[in-house]
């Protein structure tokens, strides 16, 4: 039996002594204190109808989208995680309408965070995986409120992102801007545990994620690149292809890390004008940052996703083309024809 097991307290401690940073302990306790809002929803996702946490709010959030019961609780476990430990200046969250400031009388922290508090959220009813994703920007030095402008920072300059997949076990994966890693939580103890240390997409793949029921709606670029997959060993790939949807980003990007593929949710002619369907500031950009830090390539199909300049809407959306570099790099060819 292994008894050199390495929490991912001790891990961030560890590795912020070895990169030689001042720590002050702050970004320790950030992530700390989402690593806690994450068992917590771990915890009563794990439970589903026994905890009475499946079914709808009866709300909408402010893109429209239905909120089930469990998208409310699990932002509200983050915000109350965030906002009460001085580590944190500022929220944007997709079940927030605006962003969040802190409470009077609450300490301001170093750090604005940006969250989806449950992604797949339509699968909590059916006990298929959803996860929450999260990013980390420096909070502007003024030590004042941050404003929605503080927020509009290009993915280049996030400080730190991460998901918290809700599986058959729950997996906390990170990164800091030096790989990714990934732990495991063992609930007999309530602790995430190094499990998959630098944590590598593969570079080569057969396997894609994509709606294939927007097919009539995809530019041409995915609609010839979707049909060459599909052509198989006949077509001018080459090979044959392998197709999975989870309806989760984060359940694709954790498969895609494990053991390689792409995922796509382009631009199409419904969502052209929004700019695509994911959110940029805390879908697109924090699964951007993990992919590339595993060596991977996160594209719009004309741009680095995490160069895209934020407009300063917190529901920003983007158009999502992230995995296998040289599958992403095959799909950018079709774009550029
Ligand atoms: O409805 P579709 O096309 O299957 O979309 C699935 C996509 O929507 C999302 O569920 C959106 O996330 P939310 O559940 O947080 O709104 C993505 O995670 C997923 O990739
Ligand atoms: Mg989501
Ligand atoms: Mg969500």
């Amino acid at each position: 039996m292994d008894t050199q097991l390495t929490t991912l307290s001790s891990f961030i401690i560890d590795e912020q002594r070895r990169l030689g940073k001042q720590a002050s302990g702050e970004f320790t306790g950030l992530l700390n204190d989402i690593s806690i809002a994450c068992k917590s929803i771990a915890s009563l996702v794990n439970k589903g109808a026994l905890a009475g946490v499946l079914g709808v709010a009866g709300s909408e959030n402010a893109m429209g989208d239905a909120q089930k019961k469990m998208d409310l609780i699990a932002n509200d476990l983050f915000i109350n995680a965030l906002q009460h430990n001085g580590h944190c200046a500022g929220m944007a969250s997709e079940e927030l309408d605006e962003i969040l400031t802190l409470p009077e009388g609450k300490i301001r922290g170093s750090y604005l965070v940006t969250f989806d508090p449950l992604d797949g959220s339509s699968n909590m009813d059916i006990n298929i995986d959803v996860g929450a994703i999260f990013s980390i920007l420096k909070a502007p030095a003024s030590g004042e409120d941050p404003t929605a402008e503080d927020f509009a920072r290009p993915g280049v300059e996030q400080i730190a992102a991460g998901y918290c997949l809700y599986g058959p076990s729950s997996m906390f994966v990170l990164t800091t801007g030096n790989g990714v890693n990934g732990f495991t939580l063992d609930t007999s103890i309530g602790e995430f545990i190094l499990t998959h240390p630098d944590m590598k997409v593969p570079e080569t793949t057969n396997e894609f994620a994509i709606n294939a029921s927007n097919q009539r709606h995809w530019e041409p670029a995915v609609q010839q690149y979707i049909a060459d997959c599909q052509a198989g060993e006949t077509g001018t790939l080459g090979k044959n292809y392998n197709m999975r949807w989870v309806a989760a980003m984060v359940g694709e990007i954790h498969r895609i890390l494990c053991r390689g593929g792409v995922f796509l949710y382009p631009i199409d002619e419904r969502n052209r004008e929004a700019g695509g369907k994911l959110r940029l500031l805390y879908e697109g950009n924090p699964m951007a940052m993990i992919v590339e830090q595993a060596g991977g390539l996160a594209s719009t199909g004309y741009q680095r996703i995490m160069e895209v300049m934020p407009n300063g809407d917190p529901h920003q959306r983007v158009a999502v083309i992230m995995g296998s570099k040289q599958e992403v790099e095959t799909i950018l060819k079709y774009h550029e024809a």
